[in-house]
């Protein structure tokens, strides 16, 4: 990327970065990477919504805190934790915001509750704009910035038994792309980073109806063994072709160095064939034949098992 590698920076010269939710997977390993940068090009506020989950942070440091990182509490979803947050960084300059914090949620669209749909938009889409709102007005009265927001593929692209997190991923797209074209003039860079699967505690985290739980019974019996097809796949393309977190970091700290990040960065091209038979095709209709067929083998749902 072009950054000298030493000396270590003065500290009124380092990149000041804060990234939400560091409590675990890609926050966690960015804060990590760039706390721990041998230049010290960075200053680091990793937040997360509970301190206590902060040990593990520090772990991957070393157990000690270096002078280039600051763990502070930040929820997303909680103005007030957000507002605090803003205001311990009140006269530093914020060059990067990582819009990080995210959670899942699968399952058959009868099983999703009221509460767990508004729970994921409240996290993945209105925590986004919440802590963009709060940070927003001092880089545009610098008229300097970078916003990095962790999308997913599942932003660009319909994918099985996700359909409530998809639509949170496509809102979090819409608003940045709207975002990035007003921003233009003020010389704030907004990227969206689009991760297929990647190793972290996002799987486990999610919520999801157990195939044979008791929140399934309700549902016909086709659905139910479409939704038992789609997590085999699941499993297997978690177990054969989910990403390190390591090996997404390099698409973050290519939208923190490049002079001209562009408005979407992939960390993979899994679904890349997809995704160009989407564009291609704009009535959709070629796309969801073909991630059908792929899915759940173009037979009816009690054919043969995968
Ligand atoms: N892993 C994957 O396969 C993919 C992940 N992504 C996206 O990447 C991002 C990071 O996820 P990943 O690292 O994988 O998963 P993790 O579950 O490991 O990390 C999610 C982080 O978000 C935090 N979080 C959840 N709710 C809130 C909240 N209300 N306020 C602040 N922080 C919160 C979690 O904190 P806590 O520990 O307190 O719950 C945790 O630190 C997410 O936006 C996700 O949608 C995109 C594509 C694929
Ligand atoms: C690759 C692939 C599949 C699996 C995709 C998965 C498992 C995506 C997970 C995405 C996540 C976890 C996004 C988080 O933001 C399918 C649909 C089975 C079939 C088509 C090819």
């Amino acid at each position: 990327m072009g950054w000298p590698r030493w000396p270590a920076l003065p500290a009124m010269e380092r990149t000041t970065v804060l990234i939400t939710g560091c409590s675990s997977g890609i926050g966690l390993a960015l804060a990590a990477r760039l706390a721990a940068d041998a230049a010290r090009r960075f200053k680091v506020y990793a937040t997360m919504r509970d301190l206590a989950k902060g040990e593990r942070l520090l772990e991957r440091l070393g157990g000690c805190c270096p002078d280039t990182l600051e763990v502070l509490q930040l929820d997303v979803t909680d103005p007030c934790s957000l507002a605090a947050a803003a205001q311990q960084l009140q006269g530093q300059r914020l060059d990067v915001l990582v819009c990080n914090a995210g959670v899942g949620l699968m399952g058959p669209l009868e099983t999703c509750s009221d509460q767990a749909m508004k729970t994921l938009f409240d996290v993945n889409l209105f925590g986004a704009v919440r802590t963009i709102q709060a940070f927003l007005p001092a880089m545009k009265s610098r008229r300097a910035g970078r916003i990095i927001v962790s999308s997913s593929i599942g932003g660009l692209q319909g994918l099985p038994f996700n359909a409530v997190y998809c639509a949170s991923k496509f809102a979090v797209e819409g608003l940045c792309e709207s975002l990035a074209i007003v921003l233009r003039p003020f010389n704030i860079h907004l990227t969206l980073v689009e991760c297929g699967p990647v190793h972290t505690s996002f799987l486990a985290n999610l919520q999801r109806p157990d195939p044979e739980g008791s929140e399934m019974r309700g549902l016909d019996a086709e659905t139910r063994e479409l939704y038992r097809r789609y997590l085999w796949h699941c499993q297997s393309i978690f177990r054969d072709a989910a990403q390190e977190v390591e090996e997404v970091l390099p698409v973050f700290l290519e939208a923190i160095g490049s002079p001209s990040p562009p408005l979407r960065c992939a960390s993979t091209h899994l679904l890349a064939p997809l995704w160009r038979l989407r564009l291609s095709n704009p009535d959709g209709s070629a796309y969801v034949r073909a991630m059908h067929d792929f899915v759940f083998g173009g037979g009816e749902a009690s054919g043969d098992q995968p």
